[in-house]
């Protein structure tokens, strides 16, 4: 079986481009120019270059980009004041706090406090619920991106049965919600899963996001089912610098999977695609345009 590999990064793009469309029809017809703001508490330099990508990627499509970097030792309160701000800001139409945020930071808290119409992340319980009962809901950029590759590449996903390898709230839990929204049968799966290689071998659609690299094994995979890669992580090389693997075994996927997203160049772009998406829906639904 020749195992195809699902080009996010060529989607994403046509994404974006389709965005920076309406972004501009928007400033033309309506006045409108959406913006996002992007707070960053601390230095990780992982959480530096998304920011960074976020920033540029934001301006390219034609919205304001605000961005705030906070030391790592920012009390909570600070942040809560900020984001209380940035909720009363007429030029801010989504706002992102980029995770995980430091020890002395509820992360809950900050979430809570941003007004679930600018929670462009989808994190706020207000968009979970929304979601979970079939409400228009701001949608987890990450499952959003997934899913968008997923209807590409398949069409119809109805009746398909789908494993989801992680639970946590950001990923699995609304990929899942996602999945079953458009019909397929689903399985939530986790580190207390029993025989998960066996559950793994069921899914026409299999999601791993569960942070260890390339966990998913080739003989986890039913032949010609797609795998949809969310894992990010960063391994070290011989040489002493790093590479980006998945949770996936992409090697020994060539030849069982049909389709395949690659890391990078998958998933991780179509994330900060849908989050211009959802800056753009949510600057449209607070000026009673969407
Ligand atoms: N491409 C992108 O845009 C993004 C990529 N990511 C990446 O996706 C991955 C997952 O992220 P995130 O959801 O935040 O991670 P979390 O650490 O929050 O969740 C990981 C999940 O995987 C499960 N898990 C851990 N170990 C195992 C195991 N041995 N067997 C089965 N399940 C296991 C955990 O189970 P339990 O609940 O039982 O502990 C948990 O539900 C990471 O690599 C992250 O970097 C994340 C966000 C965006
Ligand atoms: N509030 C919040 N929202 C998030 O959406 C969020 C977050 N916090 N914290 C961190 C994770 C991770 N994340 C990624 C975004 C883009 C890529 C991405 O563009 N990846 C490229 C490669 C990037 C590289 O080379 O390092 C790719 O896969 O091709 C990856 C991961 C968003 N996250
Ligand atoms: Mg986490």
């Amino acid at each position: 079986m020749e195992t195809k590999p699902i080009d996010g990064k060529a989607f994403a793009a046509g994404l974006r481009a389709r965005i920076a469309e309406e972004v501009a029809g928007l400033k033309a017809s309506a006045g409108l120019t959406p913006g996002l703001a992007v707070v960053l508490v601390g230095e990780d330099p992982a959480s530096q270059v998304y920011v960074r990508n976020k920033a540029a990627q934001t301006a390219e499509a034609g919205m304001a980009s605000f961005e705030y970097k906070l030391a790592a030792d920012t009390p909570e309160a600070d942040v809560l004041a900020l984001v209380a701000k940035l909720n009363a800001d007429p030029a801010v139409h989504g706002i992102l706090v980029q995770l995980p945020l430091p020890a002395q930071i509820d992360a809950n808290k900050v979430i809570a406090a941003i007004d679930p119409a600018k929670d462009v992340d989808g994190f706020h319980v207000v968009n979970a619920g929304r979601l979970a009962v079939g409400l228009d809901a701001l949608v987890p950029c990450t499952p959003l991106g997934c899913i968008m590759l997923l209807k590409h590449h398949l069409g119809s996903l109805s009746g398909l049965k789908a494993v989801v390898v992680g639970r946590s709230n950001i990923v699995g839990k609304p990929a899942a919600q996602l999945l079953l929204k458009e019909d397929c049968t689903v399985t939530i799966a986790h580190s207390r899963t029993r025989d998960l290689p066996a559950e793994c071998r069921t899914a026409d659609i299999l999601v791993a996001a569960v942070g260890r690299p390339e966990m998913v094994r080739g003989d986890w995979i039913k032949p010609g089912a797609t795998v949809i890669d969310v894992g990010i992580n960063r391994v070290p090389k011989d040489d002493g610098k790093t590479r980006l693997v998945g949770d996936v075994a992409y090697a020994e996927a060539q030849g069982i999977a049909g389709l395949i997203t690659p890391v990078p160049g998958g998933v991780g772009p179509m994330t900060i695609a849908c989050l211009l998406q959802n800056t753009l829906t949510a600057a449209k639904r607070q000026k009673g345009l969407a």
